[in-house]
């Protein structure tokens, strides 16, 4: 038995931190949606075990692995005899704010669920997902939401007008964890959450590109000045609304128009060598 299943990237429309928990995790506001740009997880039943490949020599593939994490989890969990091997191609960047890693997970928690005949509701995938990461819960339901709690609490919202997406990201790795811990979430300046819900809920594409805000990025771009200087660069060759995703290092354009779309795609790859033109998708295909 064999099963595929698409694991698409996300990027973050706006990432508000609200306070410090006691558990060392941050209380977030996020809005979240998905990209076409996937990695595809194929998943071939074995006798015992579980057994990992990535397209990409830099992944680790053994317990490292977020993918490897989902199938343990559901096979401890449910009591699962059978194994394994789950292959992964890589597309999308790794430790670049786009969530590859937690897709890859949701992926094989939604092509297991299939494969083994568990019978689980995406509700159901989506809390074992929090037990593998923040961003796993989202990475389930695809789509477009509001992430609250530490990222794991997903209500879904109308998806955004169609548009384009430029991706650039520098040749950096940024640890989510490090990044965060040098937020100073007393002071930063709060994304407008609420604004931004109801310029998507209006399909409002200027009111979206004006409300883009991240919490995350000044500490960033701080410390990274190669990612300031993409994001000063996505402006000037014109994307509608520029903002990094997640913890970074990429930077996402929006842009409107395909006659501009070439403009700016075109005038990163002078510079930057992982140069991506997506569009937003409205959900993820199970297999
Ligand atoms: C930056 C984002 O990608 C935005 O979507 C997510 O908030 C991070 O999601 P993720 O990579 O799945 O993160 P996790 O693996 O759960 O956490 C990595 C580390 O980031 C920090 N972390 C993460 C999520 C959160 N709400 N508060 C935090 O402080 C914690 O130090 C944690 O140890
Ligand atoms: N299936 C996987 N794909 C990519 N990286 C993985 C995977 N499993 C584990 N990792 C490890 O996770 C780390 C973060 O990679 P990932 O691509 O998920 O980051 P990210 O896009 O910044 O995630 P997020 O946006 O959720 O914070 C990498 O350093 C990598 O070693």
């Amino acid at each position: 038995m064999k099963c595929s299943v698409k694991a698409p990237a996300k990027i973050n429309l706006s990432l508000d931190a609200l306070r410090k928990r006691e558990d060392g995790f941050h209380e977030v506001e996020m809005i979240m949606t998905t990209v076409d740009l996937a990695d595809r997880i194929d998943l071939t039943e074995t006798e015992s075990g579980i057994t990992v490949d990535v397209s990409a020599g830099f992944v680790p593939s053994d317990q490292r692995n977020l993918a490897y994490q989902a199938a343990d989890l559901l096979r401890k969990r449910y009591g699962i005899k059978k194994g394994v091997h789950i292959y992964i191609t890589k597309h999308i960047p790794v430790a670049a704010g786009l969530a590859g890693g937690s897709s890859d997970a949701a992926a094989t928690l939604k092509g297991l669920n299939q494969l083994w005949k568990l019978g689980l509701s995406l509700d159901e995938l989506a809390v074992l997902g929090a037990e593998i990461g923040s961003d796993v819960s989202f990475c389930v339901y695809g789509g477009t939401a509001l992430a609250t709690g530490r990222g794991e609490i997903i209500q879904a919202i109308p998806a955004p007008p169609p548009c384009w997406v430029i991706l650039a990201k520098p040749p950096i790795g940024v640890s989510t964890a490090d990044i965060y811990k040098r937020l100073k979430v007393n002071e930063v300046e709060h994304a407008k959450t609420t604004q931004m819900i109801e310029s998507i809920k209006q399909q409002d594409f200027r009111g979206i590109c004006d409300n883009l805000h991240n919490v995350l990025e000044d500490v960033t771009l701080g410390l990274y000045p190669e990612v300031k200087h993409i994001k000063e660069q996505m402006i000037r060759f014109g994307a509608d609304g520029v903002l990094m995703s997640g913890s970074g290092p990429t930077v996402f354009g929006l842009v409107e128009h395909e006659s501009r779309l070439h403009r700016v795609y075109n005038g990163l790859r002078g510079f930057c060598h992982d140069v991506y033109a997506v569009r937003l998708i409205r959900s993820t295909d199970a297999c």
